[in-house]
């Protein structure tokens, strides 16, 4: 419930926090900055605080602390404002040797909610992590303590992503062009690497807060992400097809031609290859790529003519595009599509085709392998950026089920980044 601290001068043994929601919090008796004098009656002045800790630990029943109070007590911690974040990097106290108490501290990963309790250590923050009936917080690193830390322990293999407007370095998924298509390439894989990228160390926590939509307001964006061939356009286009009223999905762009009789009823916004390069250079899209001699691409501009339009919007992007659609006028509520277990992804995808721009064929045994490490390493190294994970096993199922979600995220209170629900 509280750690101690020497006076290396005076030799003095210091109550250094106390533990939010412990029992020495509860009991109001001891408080930051108290001097402690004796522990059943054995005087403590001098020792070291393993010292003290070894008294505590053979003592039984009753433990009597003769305290001299801290004159100036810090404010309480039961009265300052809770914080809530959202963890961007894992950590887990147990690897980490700075930490004063190993036992007090908390190990948490990317993308858990985080209820924090007391700031007023700059090293050592308390937090409880959500959904939690835990009322006794833990210790974690402050945001400086922990940023400093990830840049000194993390090996320099970062690399700053230049966004340029070169077309040949385009990622590519071919759903986000062609859902209405007939034949499609298949994405590339394209999670190699599981460490904190330099966004996520710039800000290791971010603050979040609970938004809830108003019915006024447009539409939050859904966008569905996961492995390439775990189905996210398959439940795309069926959500849609079911819903074609409240859920659509943004026009493509293509300098693809105009075939005979599209004009009626257009499935592209046509345009020509100078006005689709100018739209990469302004960073209209979201992703774009070739496909067979011509550029698809999805924009910022057609999801905002959903969104206009009081529907929502639904896009399924690969996922390290999603930090871009991450601001406070998209709003994005981002669900994670993840294969089911190994027995169910191979039975529920017997009649399965992987439709590539060579052929339409069965799934593999290698290419079953190769979705589950996909989405392993996608959702390790992502999760931050997901609202939900939902699996995919039974295709009619998870389609209710994200029906359900996109209805949750647009009429019910989520949290998101704080600057979102700040006008
Ligand atoms: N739950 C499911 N049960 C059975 N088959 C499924 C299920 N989900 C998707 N499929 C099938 O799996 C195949 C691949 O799905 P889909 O094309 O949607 O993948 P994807 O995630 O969009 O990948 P890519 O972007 O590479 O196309 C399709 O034949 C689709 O019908």
């Amino acid at each position: 419930g509280a750690t101690i601290r020497k006076d290396e001068e005076t030799g003095e043994i210091f109550i250094a926090r106390v533990i939010h929601g412990g029992l020495a919090d509860r009991s109001g008796l001891l408080h930051p900055g108290d001097l402690l004098v004796e522990v059943n009656g054995n005087p403590v002045v001098g020792l070291d605080p393993e010292q003290v800790i070894q008294i505590l630990m053979d003592s039984q029943g009753t433990i009597l602390f003769k305290v001299l109070p801290n004159e100036t007590p810090a404010s309480s911690s039961c009265c300052a404002k809770s914080v809530f974040v959202r963890a961007m990097v894992d950590y887990c106290p147990l690897q980490d040797t700075s930490i004063p108490c190993p036992d007090a501290g908390m190990a948490f990963r990317r993308g858990d909610l985080l209820e924090v309790v007391d700031q007023s250590d700059e090293r050592w923050w308390q937090a409880r992590k959500l959904p939690s009936a835990a009322s006794c917080a833990r210790l974690i690193p402050s945001a400086g303590r922990l940023k400093s830390r990830l840049s000194t322990s993390e090996p320099r293999k970062i690399r700053t992503k230049q966004m340029t407007a070169s077309l040949s370095s385009a990622g590519f998924r071919q759903s986000f062009c062609l859902w209405r298509r007939t034949s499609h390439r298949r994405r590339r894989q394209s999670c190699t690497s599981c460490s904190p990228t330099l966004s996520s160390l710039s800000s290791p926590y971010e603050e979040v807060s609970l938004y809830q939509r108003h019915p006024e307001e447009k539409h939050r964006l859904i966008v569905l992400a996961g492995a390439s061939g775990v189905g996210v356009n398959e439940l795309r286009k069926r959500l849609i097809k079911t819903n074609p009223l409240s859920l659509q999905g943004p026009l493509p762009h293509t300098t693809r031609p105009i075939r005979a009789g599209e004009l009626a009823k257009p499935e592209y916004h046509f345009v020509s290859k100078e006005l689709f390069e100018y739209m990469v250079v302004s960073h209209r899209f979201v992703e774009y790529g070739e496909f067979r001699g011509h550029l698809y691409g999805t924009s910022i501009d057609a999801i905002d003519d959903v969104l206009r339009r009081g529907q929502i919007c639904i896009v399924d992007v690969e996922p390290h595009n999603v930090q871009m659609l991450r601001t406070s006028r998209l709003k994005p509520f981002v669900i994670f599509i993840k294969p089911p277990s190994p027995e169910r992804l191979r039975e529920t995808r017997r009649e399965a085709r992987i439709i590539s721009a060579q052929a339409s064929r069965a799934f593999t045994e290698d290419d079953f392998l190769q979705l589950e490490e996909a989405s392993r390493l996608l959702e390790v190294k992502y999760r931050h950026l997901f609202d939900r994970v939902l699996v995919n096993e039974d295709l009619q199922e998870c389609c209710s089920r994200l029906f359900s979600l996109i209805q949750e995220a647009q009429q019910e209170p989520q949290w998101t980044p704080v600057g979102w629900s700040q006008k």
